[in-house]
């Protein structure tokens, strides 16, 4: 379960964040959607520590910032970031010891293999194309065996079989219990994977609804319904 409450993030006098309140139960798969700038990577990073904020971040009901909180949970950025001197298989590796992960080597293997690095696996980090340093960030964050994880703008910058490659890992994680909060601006990319979703405009969420909810309502015609229209890609 991921709880957020009243999370409120000022850059300056620049209000990013307003008094922000949402959960996603545990097993479930939450959307964070909003237009360019609406504020979900400033919540994104919130949650995972990155940022300094008001409000409070539970994870699977522990403050965010302990140490038991940190080790049951992932964060995939918009913009990763590798170790220039680790080959991908380093990198992997480097989680797994750090995090005392249960993940066995057939598993890391296979994480390879899905999203076609095993014949890169040697390759340095400063070797890697923006889609392959995605795609590594995207295992390593596997290979914690996490209980929840944070996704930020995942399918920007992967290839279509990435694409169909993350989609299946998420409804994977949802069916072993893993919570999942994904943000994007891309309605089309998440269509078949949500169980709740946030709305997000100007730093506060101006819709939630589940997918029952929702029912046969279109949710990109959902989105401009409660946006008023405003963009989205
Ligand atoms: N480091 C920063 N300093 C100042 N303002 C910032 C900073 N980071 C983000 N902002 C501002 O905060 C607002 C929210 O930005 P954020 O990156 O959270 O939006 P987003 O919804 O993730 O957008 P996108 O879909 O483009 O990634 C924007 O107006 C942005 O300009």
């Amino acid at each position: 379960m991921l709880e957020i409450q009243n999370l409120t993030k000022k850059y300056g006098h620049y209000l990013a964040v307003d008094h922000v309140s949402f959960t996603v139960p545990g097993g479930q798969v939450g959307i964070l959607l909003g237009p360019n700038g609406a504020g979900k990577s400033t919540i994104i990073k919130s949650i995972a520590g990155l940022l300094r904020y008001e409000g409070g971040v539970g994870i699977e009901q522990m403050p965010a910032r302990t140490l038991e909180a940190k080790r049951i949970f992932a964060y995939v950025p918009e913009m990763p970031a590798m170790f220039d001197a680790l080959t991908v298989r380093e990198h992997i590796e480097y989680v797994r010891r750090a995090y005392n992960s249960p993940i066995t080597d057939e598993e890391v293997e296979q994480l390879l293999i899905r999203f076609e690095l095993e014949d890169k696996q040697n390759k340095l980090g400063n070797e890697l194309s923006k889609g392959m340093m995605q795609k590594v960030s995207i295992c390593c964050a596997l290979a914690i065996c996490p209980k929840v994880i944070l996704l930020d703008e995942p399918m920007v910058g992967l290839d279509p079989a990435a694409i169909k490659e993350l989609k299946e890992v998420v409804l994977e994680l949802k069916a072993q219990g893993v919570t999942v909060l994904i943000s994007t601006h891309m309605l089309e990319m998440v269509k078949e994977l949500w169980d709740v979703m946030f709305i997000m405009e100007q730093g506060k969420i101006v819709g939630t609804f589940t997918r029952e909810q929702a029912k046969d309502t279109d949710i990109e015609e959902l989105f401009f319904r409660i946006t008023g229209g405003g963009e989205s890609e």
